[in-house]
């Protein structure tokens, strides 16, 4: 079989879903990056690819994901005991209600300063300028000092690192750049906590990385250290493109904008559900086959690639009516099932890999869009064309707005 890895960046979110429907619904079989690797989706599928007995995760991130997105030696690559104890890291700092109702109170107060910013500007490009407030926002809340100019080339480096992680060429090498800058900021920070020459705030992520014990009961590499820092922070700026999106749905629908602006929490939540459901980000998650498997009467061998198809479940027929109608509507009244809604992978976070932002996800877009909602602003002739060769993708022109404020 011939490998597909330039196919995939070639067609990007539109590779898996072409495979699929060449395989009239059946397991799609293929290879990346000179292994074998197989995709399925569907709840059945999500709690298979979970079961820690089926599939593993050390090794199985190549290294230019790592090098950009995740880092080396992040959570994201640690399987059994190790994984858990560093997952409790993250479960205790992003599941903590009272922690998420002060993260929003920082996002509200830098939406407003950046309202006083663009009082006098004619136009805003709204991902660039979503991507500082929450560069701000989850800064302040993490313990991270930042003045204003090094808050905008921090964003800069955070988007890079999401935008260049599955690309060759420039993008990639902008976000090695990027990644490799700060994670020696924040390392030497780290070095500067333990040694007490600076303080981090009592509770912060950046205490409690700083003096979190690893399984083996060691505090964690400087660097280490700063690969998980980032790993909060870089994620959290990166739903600047949940935001974006939810700007483009407002925009195509206006109808949801009046209740969003109200203040209907309840749709706001629903809203929030639909983008992360409706619009592409992560297309697809990856594991090894930890032994011989079989999947729907198929071998799946071990040491393959296990792709669990995230796009692909959150646009099935089978889970979705219209899954191509934005309808925010579908979440009303309901949360979504644990293995049905799955942008952010699926399983229990605590004891799998599944990501534990999702919290943060949802009160970010619960703070953000119904101010976007009530702003008043012009859209001008732009390209709004999502692109889906492109991973990740958004609106060509970042969507451009004239504020009328
Ligand atoms: C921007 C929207 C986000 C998307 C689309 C997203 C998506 C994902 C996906 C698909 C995974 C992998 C799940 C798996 O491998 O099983 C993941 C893992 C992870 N995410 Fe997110 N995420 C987002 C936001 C966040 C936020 C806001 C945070 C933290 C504040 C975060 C922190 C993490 C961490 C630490 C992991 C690794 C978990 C583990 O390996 O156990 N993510 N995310």
């Amino acid at each position: 079989m011939l490998d597909n890895t330039l196919a995939l960046m070639i067609q990007g979110y539109a590779w898996l879903p072409d495979r699929r429907r060449r395989s009239r619904g059946a397991p799609v079989h293929s290879r990346l990056m000179g292994k074998n690797a197989v995709a399925i989706h569907g709840p059945e599928a999500v709690r298979f690819f979970y079961d820690e007995d089926h599939v593993k995760r050390r090794d199985a991130l190549p290294n230019p994901v790592l090098d950009t997105l995740f880092g080396r030696g992040a959570v994201h690559t640690l399987d059994g005991q190790e994984h858990r104890v560093r997952k409790d890291l993250f479960m205790s700092l992003l599941k903590d209600r009272g922690g998420l109702a002060s993260l929003a109170d920082h996002l509200a107060a830098q939406w407003d300063l950046a309202r006083q910013r663009w009082a006098g500007r004619d136009r805003i490009v709204l991902f660039d300028e979503t991507s500082v407030i929450l560069t701000r926002a989850i800064c302040s809340w993490s313990g991270i000092p930042l003045d204003d100019r090094g808050s905008e080339q921090m964003a800069r480096d955070l988007v890079a690192m999401v935008d260049g992680f599955a690309s060759a060429g420039p993008r990639h090498l902008r976000a090695r750049r990027s990644r490799s800058r700060e994670e020696a900021r924040l390392a030497r920070m780290i070095e500067d906590i333990r040694a007490g020459t600076e303080e981090a705030p009592a509770g912060s992520v950046l205490a409690a990385v700083a003096t979190h014990q690893d399984a083996d009961g060691q505090l964690l590499e400087p660097h280490t250290a700063a690969v998980e820092v980032l790993n909060v922070i870089r994620p959290t700026v990166a739903v600047t493109w949940f935001v974006t999106f939810a700007a483009h749905a407002l925009h195509r629908w206006p109808e949801h904008r009046k209740l969003l602006a109200d203040g209907d929490a309840a749709y706001a939540r629903a809203f929030a559900h639909e983008v992360r459901r409706f619009y592409p980000f992560a297309p697809f998650i990856g594991g090894l086959a930890a032994r011989d498997l079989w999947w729907e009467g198929q071998e799946i061998p071990a040491g393959s690639m296990v792709l669990l198809d995230l796009y692909g479940q959150n646009h099935d027929p089978q889970l979705w009516s219209d899954p191509y109608t934005f309808s925010p509507g579908r979440f009303l009244g309901r949360e979504p099932g644990r293995d049905e809604l799955v942008p952010q992978g699926g399983g229990d976070p605590g004891a799998g890999h599944r990501c534990p932002g999702e919290d943060v996800v949802l009160i970010v877009l619960q703070t953000l869009v119904p101010r976007l909602a009530a702003l008043h602003y012009d859209v001008p002739a732009q390209d709004l064309g999502i692109p889906l060769r492109r991973i990740p993708t958004a609106p060509r022109s970042g969507f451009v707005l004239e504020p009328l404020l």
